[in-house]
């Protein structure tokens, strides 16, 4: 419910669409001839009140917080007018001239006041500049502009607000902007087209900005820089107005341009004559409203659509309007605001003053650092990211036992020289003893030449895992302490001082598992007689065949063709008994290779396992009690925590203020529209 009703306003003849896309059209009849004066007193004391909130804000600064407001923004081609249209609405004189004269971005705020003593406050970078009289305006703010822009002909985007409190002015605050140009002149930069482009897109872009684009009735409209930026951002030009001046330098063909609107202007047009040379503004009215009257062919043109009295009636219109529908949308958006900066501000550490309290938030990162790693590394649980392919712990460790596992079958290859390797082994073990009895130590020996082969394998699957541990656990103490950046380093330090103990105990075992293989050939696996046997009767008879069909290769199952031709000279009997040792290796080595990987597979939830339950948690109290300066370091809040909770509540202030500031307008006035 509304409490206070001050104001109402009604807002007659204009329609507004939705939010997002504008419609605003204000309709003035065309037998209104409006008169300046009458009508800015009579519409003055109703907008604005509205009006000063929302210039409040503007000085707040709260377009910064991502807070657009509803803004008249002045856009041209460099010398169009755009200034001496400022200068005929509120009556005072402003830098005007040829070449680039607007060189950063002025707020012009127009206020009606009933004292007739009129009131000039130049704004800008904190500063507040009081100006005595009228015709000191144009120098104050050609010196502002050059200690905000520098001496020479560059731009800025820091803008300049000119406060005009004048008896009879319309209630009205624009923004005045440089002119585009193609073409650097002094020693402005190469890039000055694009530099004036950025600073206009900035301001034109937001929904609630009004474009009026100011024409020289000298030019062709379609060719003009202000029309195509002006459409790339509101392509059917509702939201913006056209100002044609100089009309009394070009007045051939000017009907035709406004009534056929070539250029599609939404709002639409109004031809206006400004000052000229040393005219007073009285002068210049009288001479623009003598112009449009007697002039054969500009007063053809509908009294509706000239005269800077007609200019700002529409503005004033337009503005009011605009700043009414936007109202709920600025509170809205200043909410939304708040509310996430007070979220944001609320996820910052706490500022901690006491031992106890470090403690206890020491406590509360490791207990939490410990149940991230259980999380992902023990339960195999998913973080919240699973795009985050990295952090499926459990998936890829089984990709690299997977790998690993890959990597130890595919060595075991029978190659070009099947049996050579036997044989050669089994004639220097033959000695004065009873034929076909094969020695132990020469399995043993064929046997340590296979784990020598693949020893290194077993030690690049530890580096390999080891290093992606490391990576996890390093992400993880980061995540955890990104709120106590002090404690990172020792943390950090920790998780590797951690990592590499692990390691070098798991390469440790490793290598005495890799010994181990090599000092005995054991297993209790009873599948190893059967499939020695199988590997026999399925191969042997293949093999015999060969050699007495001559025949160049048997297929062995698994391992593929193999060539024989080498054996055809062999005696049989050296060759049979070669033959029986590598079936009796063959199926050794997959008993073998098995076990290696189910060992490595358990070893490593072994040590995962102790990392996470007991010495990280250990190694990180060691670091950062003994080496890392205690938790004492906790107390000394980062400068660039202590930084953004400033500017957090510095924000958090400023929307209040704003919000305040809004409520207060909206809780004062009812807007009805027919
Ligand atoms: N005859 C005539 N001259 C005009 C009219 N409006 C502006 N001028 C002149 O055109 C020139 C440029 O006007 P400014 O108002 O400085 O143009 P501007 O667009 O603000 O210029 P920049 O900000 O430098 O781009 C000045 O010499 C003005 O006196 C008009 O309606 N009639």
């Amino acid at each position: 419910m509304v409490k206070k009703r001050k104001i109402t306003i009604q807002v007659n003849k204009i329609t507004t669409q939705s939010n997002s896309g504008a419609i605003i059209q204000p309709v003035i009849s065309n037998d209104q001839n409006p008169n300046f004066g009458t009508f800015v007193t009579t519409y003055n004391d109703k907008i604005r009140p509205i009006l000063d909130a929302v210039d409040k804000l503007r000085r707040l600064n709260v377009t910064q917080q991502g807070i657009p407001l509803p803004t008249i923004v002045v856009v041209g081609d460099q010398s169009s007018g755009k200034s001496s249209v400022l200068e005929s609405l509120a009556g005072i004189s402003l830098p005007r001239g040829q070449g680039i004269c607007t060189r950063v971005p002025l707020v012009m705020r127009l206020q009606h006041r009933s004292d007739p003593l009129p009131k000039f406050v130049l704004e800008y970078q904190n500063k507040s500049v009081k100006i005595m009289e009228e015709n000191q305006i144009s120098e104050a703010i050609d010196m502002a502009t050059v200690e905000i822009a520098g001496n020479s002909k560059g731009i800025s985007n820091v803008p300049l607000t000119l406060v005009v409190k004048k008896n009879g002015v319309p209630d009205l605050t624009m923004i005045d902007l440089p002119g585009i140009t193609r073409v650097p002149v002094q020693d402005q930069p190469e890039n000055i087209y694009e530099q004036i482009s950025e600073i206009i897109m900035e301001h034109i872009k937001p929904e609630e900005s009004i474009i009026l684009n100011v024409l020289s009735a000298t030019v062709d409209f379609p060719t003009c820089e202000s029309i195509r930026m002006s459409r790339r951002v509101d392509i059917t030009g509702q939201r913006t107005l056209a100002v044609v001046t100089k009309s009394d330098r070009n007045p051939d063909g000017l009907l035709e341009k406004v009534t056929t609107n070539e250029v599609s202007i939404g709002l639409g047009y109004v031809c206006v004559r400004n000052r000229i040379n040393d005219e007073t503004y009285e002068e210049a009215r009288i001479q623009e409203t003598k112009l449009f009257e007697t002039h054969p062919l500009l007063s053809m043109i509908d009294k509706s659509m000239v005269g800077i009295p007609v200019l700002a009636q529409k503005l004033v219109q337009i503005q009011s309007v605009i700043i009414s529908k936007c109202l709920p949308d600025i509170v809205k958006k200043i909410n939304d605001r708040l509310n996430d900066l007070v979220v944001e501000l609320n996820k910052l550490p706490q500022n901690l003053t006491t031992i106890p309290d470090a403690m206890a938030a020491f406590t509360r990162i490791i207990g939490s650092l410990k149940e991230t790693l259980q999380k992902i590394l023990i339960r195999g649980e998913f973080d919240d990211d699973l795009e985050n392919k990295q952090m499926c712990c459990n998936a890829r460790l089984v990709e690299m036992v997977d790998e690993f596992s890959k990597e130890l079958h595919t060595n075991e290859k029978f190659g070009e020289n099947f049996l050579v390797e036997e044989m050669r082994v089994l004639e220097e073990a033959n000695g004065i003893q009873l034929p076909n009895f094969l020695p132990h130590y020469v399995f043993l020996y064929l046997l340590q030449r296979r784990v020598s082969n693949i020893s290194d394998l077993p030690i690049s699957f530890v580096n390999k895992v080891s290093s992606y541990l490391e990576g996890i656990c390093v992400k993880v103490l980061i995540d955890h302490c990104g709120n106590y950046p002090q404690l990172l380093s020792s943390m950090r330090k920790a998780a590797q001082s951690v990592m590499s103990k692990v390691k070098n105990k798991f390469l440790k075992r490793v290598v005495e598992m890799i010994e181990m293989e090599k000092i005995t050939g054991y297993t209790c696996d009873t599948h190893f007689i059967v499939s020695w046997s199988q590997l026999k009767s399925n191969n042997y008879d293949k093999l015999s065949q060969a050699m007495i069909n001559r025949s160049e290769a048997i297929n062995i199952k698994e391992y593929g063709s193999i060539k024989v031709t080498h054996l055809f000279d062999v005696p049989s009997n050296v060759r049979d008994e070669a033959f029986d040792l590598k079936m009796r290796m063959t199926a050794y080595w997959k008993i073998v290779v098995n076990r290696m990987v189910d060992w490595m597979a358990l070893q490593l939830r072994f040590m995962i396992q102790k990392v996470v339950n007991k010495e990280m948690e250990m190694e990180i109290v060691n670091e950062v009690m003994l080496h890392g300066g205690g938790i004492e370091k906790m107390l000394d809040e980062p400068p660039s925590v202590a930084k953004n909770r400033e500017r957090l509540q510095r924000s958090i202030a400023l929307l209040q203020e704003s919000k305040e500031i809004i409520e207060q307008v909206m809780d004062d006035i009812l807007i009805t529209a027919d």
